[in-house]
């Protein structure tokens, strides 16, 4: 039996994909610009991309902006993100601060999610994915390529070794460089769903090739849609998600 998850209202993990929103802004006025415009929108899920956040490097900014962000969204299930720049971020922090910045957060119980990728020293994710359940937070254990699509074996051994971990999401996103690595994406993404998976997963493919990837289909739970700007390319509107989620899931 595959677990899911539910989270304020929203049950994860069967149905449609839910729809995620990142933010993006740089300063709290741009936050809170983006946040009560997307507020509207009705989206399942907000994803707060921290590393594009100009004051990251300050615990108790950070803190502060995720108060007010959270105030403003109400109920609505936010996933804390810091991407490192060798995954696809903004910006390089070290090793030290990216624990402590997802330890002091997940201790806020603000988000309902904190991001964690996969390729950290295991100790310390595990130590994190405590912390974070202890304070009713769960984990996605993430991993991004952007140059390429790995063999699809590979995809799979990436998202079950976050389930071996304990991640309550695995998630993968990585780069097409032809219409044959969707269909490798889609591929594992199916074997994942039919065979391994035990919880819900994310797989996404990125660029103009990888679109069709967000619209599920393979068992990815959660697909990411652009409000104002989007932080990966390929992302479509919430609009255009919602449209086609509602044509082939009604
Ligand atoms: O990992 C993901 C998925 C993503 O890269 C995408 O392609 O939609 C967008 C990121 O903001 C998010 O953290």
């Amino acid at each position: 039996m595959k677990k899911i998850i539910k989270v304020k209202g929203l049950t994860i993990g069967e149905g449609a994909p839910k729809i995620c929103v990142p933010m993006i802004g740089k300063t709290l006025k741009e936050l809170k610009l983006e946040a009560e415009y997307i507020q509207k929108l009705h989206v399942d899920l907000v994803e707060w991309r921290v590393d594009f956040f100009e004051k990251v490097e300050k615990i108790e900014k950070v803190k502060q902006a995720l108060s007010e962000i959270r105030s403003i969204l109400h109920s609505t299930p936010i996933i804390f993100t810091f991407r490192s720049k060798r995954e696809g971020g903004e910006k390089e922090i070290n090793n030290g601060y990216y624990m402590e910045l997802n330890k002091v957060v997940a201790e806020t119980s603000l988000s309902d999610f904190i991001d964690i990728e996969l390729f950290n020293e295991e100790q310390d994710i595990k130590k994190l994915i405590d912390t974070a359940h202890s304070n009713g937070v769960f984990v996605i254990l993430s991993n991004h390529d952007f140059e390429k699509t790995p063999p699809k074996e590979e995809i799979i051994s990436r998202l079950c070794k976050a389930q071996e971990l304990d991640g309550d999401i695995s998630k993968i996103a990585v780069m097409p460089n032809h219409p044959g690595d969707v269909i490798t994406l889609l591929e594992a993404a199916n074997t994942m769903n039919e065979k391994y998976a035990d919880r819900p997963f994310i797989t996404i493919s990125m660029g103009d090739y990888g679109k069709i990837s967000r619209f599920g289909g393979f068992g990815s739970a959660i697909s990411f849609g652009v409000a104002t700007n989007s932080s990966a390319p390929g992302q479509i509107s919430v609009e255009e998600l919602r449209k086609v989620l509602e044509i082939l899931y009604k």
